[in-house]
Formats: structure tokens, sequence, C-alpha cells
């Protein structure tokens, strides 16, 4: 407390005798026209804090930002903040690099945790503690091409709900098009896979989902795992969906609003896009849950997309610099404007709540379809999402195994046997470091 005293008075004293400002790098991985909405959160801040001054860098996807900053760390050249992806949350808290938030709120007394959503702070919890800000928190959705499926002789207020209705629609749509326009679109990432799992609420590795315990052994190669393969192979071989090469977000995207595919699975971060995007090629879209097979057992929607850590190494004077920014972008305005504007849902409780008592929500209930899906989750461990060391390895694996089905090389099976083999190993060779 008296050291924070001190900080505080030190940024005082910078403010007032009008001393150089405290400088902070925030490293993100929000591409495209979200590069200036986060310059403008930073400018806002800026403005709002003289004695503090935010440089924002957009340093490439959430992998490739993840990579930059071990480097940096290596290096010598961290930044103060940086935006990690859900799945490199256990290799940042092995890496100690980071300045726990939990011990920056523990010594704030003007920050309240208890405004935030439960489930986002139980997906960022590590070992009962809290390590980086949430911010931007996503799930997967369903977008549907409304305009297609009404054409097509399909409910538009009645999306699949199955994966059976899924593949019904798919060639139904792919049929009265005659191929012009396929089913389903598929973005061939393994984060799909990973809230695909959840939804039936089945796991991805052991020890809880790596939350009672370090994972061991990767346990997808099972019922659900392989329904999912099993599926997305079913629509390949008929012809109603084409996949995306790995990661690309935007072509995925693009299939969408280009009305090449009618069904299309991405991050709620996508609905304000979305809602442009449709606008300007004349059509209209829904959203909706998740599809699951008719007979999976109810589960629930991990929470996706990143938070801000603030990394170690600094002068207390910039920690705390950077703890001021990182409490501004999980505050309730920021959250709102951030919400609005991409389609992430906010983390706090008070910025829902002022969203729903405004009628926010009825004149745009895209932007609550992923909320709902994650307050209707099952709470278990497999809804709360695994927490693994070398997950991104463990995409690779997924979306290798997937490439190569697709292709015809192996079956559903071998495929997604290969792919938890693989995962294994990953998970052993990690273990071996840490
Ligand atoms: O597209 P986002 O930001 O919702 O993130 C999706 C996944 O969670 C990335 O790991």
């Amino acid at each position: 407390m008296k050291k924070l005293f001190v900080v505080f008075l030190l940024l005082a004293l910078v403010a007032t005798l009008g001393l150089a400002k405290v400088q902070i790098q925030f490293w993100h991985a929000m591409g495209g026209w979200r590069i200036d909405f986060l310059a403008q959160q930073a400018e806002k801040f800026n403005a709002t804090h003289p004695d503090i001054e935010v440089q924002v860098q957009y340093t490439g996807s959430y992998r490739d930002t993840l990579n930059k900053l071990i480097a940096a760390v290596q290096a010598g050249t961290a930044p103060h903040v940086v935006q990690v992806f859900d799945v490199g949350t256990q290799i940042m808290v092995d890496g100690g690099i980071a300045v726990p938030v939990g011990d920056l709120m523990a010594k704030d007394p003007t920050f309240d945790l208890g405004n935030f959503l439960p489930q986002v702070l139980s997906y960022y919890r590590v070992n009962g503690k809290l390590y980086s800000m949430p911010f931007n928190s996503s799930n997967a959705i369903l977008y549907y091409n409304k305009t297609l499926f009404k054409e097509a002789g399909l409910d538009p207020n009645n999306p699949p709900r199955t994966f059976e209705e899924f593949k019904d629609a798919a060639r139904k749509i792919t049929k009265y098009y005659q191929g012009n326009v396929v089913g389903f679109g598929f973005n061939l990432h393994s984060w799909f896979f990973e809230q695909l799992m959840a939804a039936q609420s089945a796991p991805m590795c052991d020890n809880n989902n790596g939350r009672t315990g370090r994972p061991t052994k990767a346990l997808f190669n099972n019922e659900a795992g392989l329904k999912i393969f099993e599926w997305l192979n079913d629509m390949k071989r008929e012809g109603t969906m084409i996949e995306t090469k790995v990661e690309d977000w935007t072509g995925a995207r693009n299939l969408f609003i280009s009305q090449k595919a009618a069904m299309l699975l991405s991050s709620t971060s996508d609905v304000a896009l979305m809602m442009s995007a449709s606008k300007e090629n004349g059509f209209e879209f829904g959203t909706a849950f998740l599809p699951t097979p008719a007979d999976a057992p109810a589960g629930g929607a991990v929470i996706g997309g990143g938070s801000l850590w603030i990394i170690g190494g600094h002068p207390d004077i910039e920690t705390q610099a950077a703890w001021e920014f990182v409490k501004f972008m999980a505050d309730t305005e920021q959250q709102i404007e951030w919400h609005q504007a991409t389609g992430y849902f906010p983390v706090r409780k008070d910025a829902v709540e002022q969203l729903l008592f405004s009628g926010y929500y009825a004149q745009y209930p895209d932007h609550l379809t992923a909320l709902m899906q994650l307050l209707l989750s099952e709470q278990n461990y497999n809804a709360r999402g695994a927490i693994i060391g070398a997950y991104p390895e463990i995409r690779t694996a997924i979306e290798q195994n997937l490439e190569k089905m697709f292709g015809g090389e192996l079956t559903p099976a071998e495929a997604l046997k290969k792919a938890e083999e693989a995962a294994t190993r990953a998970i052993k060779e990690y273990n071996e470091v840490y």
C-alpha cells in the first residue's frame, strides 16, 4: 500500500511539473479496422491520463504476437502490456514474465473484481490466481444467411440446432443453388473443434482439462471428437462444405459475406462486421448457438478471444501506468464501446446490465447470442475450457490432421487418432521443459 502511494505521488509529481510522460508500449493482435479502433481507445486514455502515454502497436496474429513477445523478452525489449490469446494463458504463467494482475488488484482499492463475469474470470484463473485482465472475450457461434435460407425453402427463423439438421440444411442449400452456393464454409481452425467439444461437454485433456493438475495427455479421441470429424468429413464428401486454408479467418468470412456459403462458424467478434457487410451485400443474416449431435450431453461455451498481460521487468512507475491502462480497457464504458464495435461480449456485469436496460439487445439481438450461449452453459471443467501449455502445438496437430482428412489421406477415425497422439507428444515435450 505504501509503495503504491509513493508511485501515485510520483505520477502526480510528473504530471504537475510537466515532466516527461510515462511511456507504455501496448502490443495487440486485433487486425483490420480494429487497429484504428484500439488506437482511438489509447488516445482516449492518453487524453484522460496526461501523465501517461500509451503507444499502441499491432503485432500481427495472436500466434505472431506471442512469438514476438517471447523474442522481445529474450532481447530485453518487452512491451508493458500485451494481448495474449486464450490458449496462451498457461505458457504465459509458466514463463513467469508477467506481473499477475491479481497482485495489482489486491493493492488497488478502486478496483472491484466483483463486477466481472464469473465465467470469464473462471477461464483466466490459474491455480486460483488471476494473471491477466479479461478484455476481449468471445465464443464461437453460427452465422447463417437468412435470405439464402428463405429462397432455398428453409425456415429463416429456425436455424439448425443439431449436426443432423445442419447437414440436411447444407444439402438443401447446395442442391437448390446447384453448387453455386454451398451450405457450409468451414474455417479450418482448431478453435472450432475445441468449441464443439465443449458444447458436447467433452474434454480436451486429462486432469479435468488441466484445471486440477498439469495435463499429461490429450483426451479428445473419443465419441464426441469422432462425431465432429465425421460430421465435417461427411459434408466435405457430399460437396456441401468448402473449407479454407488453415486459420484463414478472412477467407472464411469472405465465403459468407460473398454468399458462397450459407452458413459459417465464427467468433462472435465478427457480429459488427457481418452487420455492415450483409447490408452492403444485400442479404439478411442471423446468428445461433453452435450445433451439437442430437444425442450429445448438454455442454457449454468456452471463453475465447484474449486478455491483457502486464509484462514484468519494468520500473514500478511504468508497471503502475500499465495497470491504469488495463483497468481503463476493462472499464464499463470501454467494454460497451468495444462490444458494440466488434461483437466481443463485455467482460463485466454492469456493462451487460446497461446494454440490456438501454434496449440495445432488442435492437441488435445478434450481439446477445454468444453471451446467452455462455450464460446458458453447463458449469463444469469441460465447459470451462482446457488449460494446456502446449495448446498452440495441439492446435497445429488438429488442423494438420483435419487437412489430411479433407484431402482424403485419412479417415475421420485415423485423423482424430493421429491428432490426439501428436497432441499428447506435444504435452509431454512441454512438461519436460516446465
Ligand atoms: O477470434 P477471437 O478473438 O474471438 O478468438 C478466437 C480464439 O479464441 C483464438 O484463440
